[in-house]
């Protein structure tokens, strides 16, 4: 599926100025795009504006010209089949993984649930660790759980905001190829916000350089950093 995303504008409530300005891109089915800029350039509300946490004051997101959001409609986030993971994982501290990865599955019966808990342990390589809390798990362990939550509803987005930002850089390194693979693997069109540049050179197809909420730059990470 692809996404076009036309001239959002976004300012908080109590923000003076707009913290998107402009915001227009397009995403080909199965790409995966970074959202790149320093702390406060508006890279996370980018992100909530497209999986419906804010509503932009202007401008539309289409999935496969199907209109999610623009000035008459709005599709709310749990009708847009996007996938989140933000940085500090969310995974709920009282649940054990299989709790934790079937709660989003509330619309299969429990053996279609049983047979993708079992698919996506396997695809973030995690067998055999459905009876554990998140608590006995690595940061690492953590993070790729937190992707097989958001991957097991099979969403047609996947959101990840600094995904790495938790880890240690020895981590981050093997996360960072672990979850391109996995990515990549599920053919999943996905945005993931970072501000650390080796995250959009070791994963992006493209990358969006945001800047004071206007996009400044896109193109393939080799060409723009
Ligand atoms: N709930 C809010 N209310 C008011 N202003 C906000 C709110 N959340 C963020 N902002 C402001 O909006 C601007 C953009 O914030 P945002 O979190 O999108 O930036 P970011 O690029 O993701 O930053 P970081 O890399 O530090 O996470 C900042 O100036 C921030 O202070």
């Amino acid at each position: 599926m692809s996404i076009k995303i036309e001239g959002l504008k976004f300012k908080y409530k109590n923000s003076v100025k707009d913290v998107i300005k402009d915001f227009s891109m397009e995403i080909s089915n199965g790409e995966i795009i970074s959202i790149f800029g320093e702390s406060g350039s508006g890279k996370s509300t980018a992100l909530r504006i497209i999986c419906g946490l804010e509503v932009p004051s202007a401008g539309s997101i289409k999935i496969d010209d199907k209109i999610i959001v623009d000035n008459n409609n709005f599709t709310l986030p749990e009708n847009r089949q996007m996938g989140m993971v933000f940085q500090d994982y969310a995974l709920f501290p009282h649940m054990t993984i299989e709790k934790n990865i079937k709660f989003g599955l509330k619309h299969m019966n429990s053996k279609e649930k049983d047979n993708r808990l079992k698919e996506v342990l396997e695809l973030v390589d995690l067998k055999g660790f459905e009876k554990r809390y998140p608590h006995e798990l690595s940061g690492g362990q953590q993070q790729r759980i937190a992707l097989a939550r958001a991957l097991a509803p099979k969403p047609d987005l996947l959101l990840l905001d600094e995904p790495f930002s938790n880890l240690d850089s020895d981590l981050q390194e093997r996360i960072r190829k672990e979850l391109e693979s996995i990515i990549r693997k599920a053919n999943i069109t996905s945005i993931f916000v970072t501000h650390d540049k080796e995250d959009s050179k070791a994963i992006a197809d493209r990358v969006v350089i945001l800047k004071e909420g206007e996009i400044v730059n896109i193109g393939k990470p080799k060409d723009i950093f």
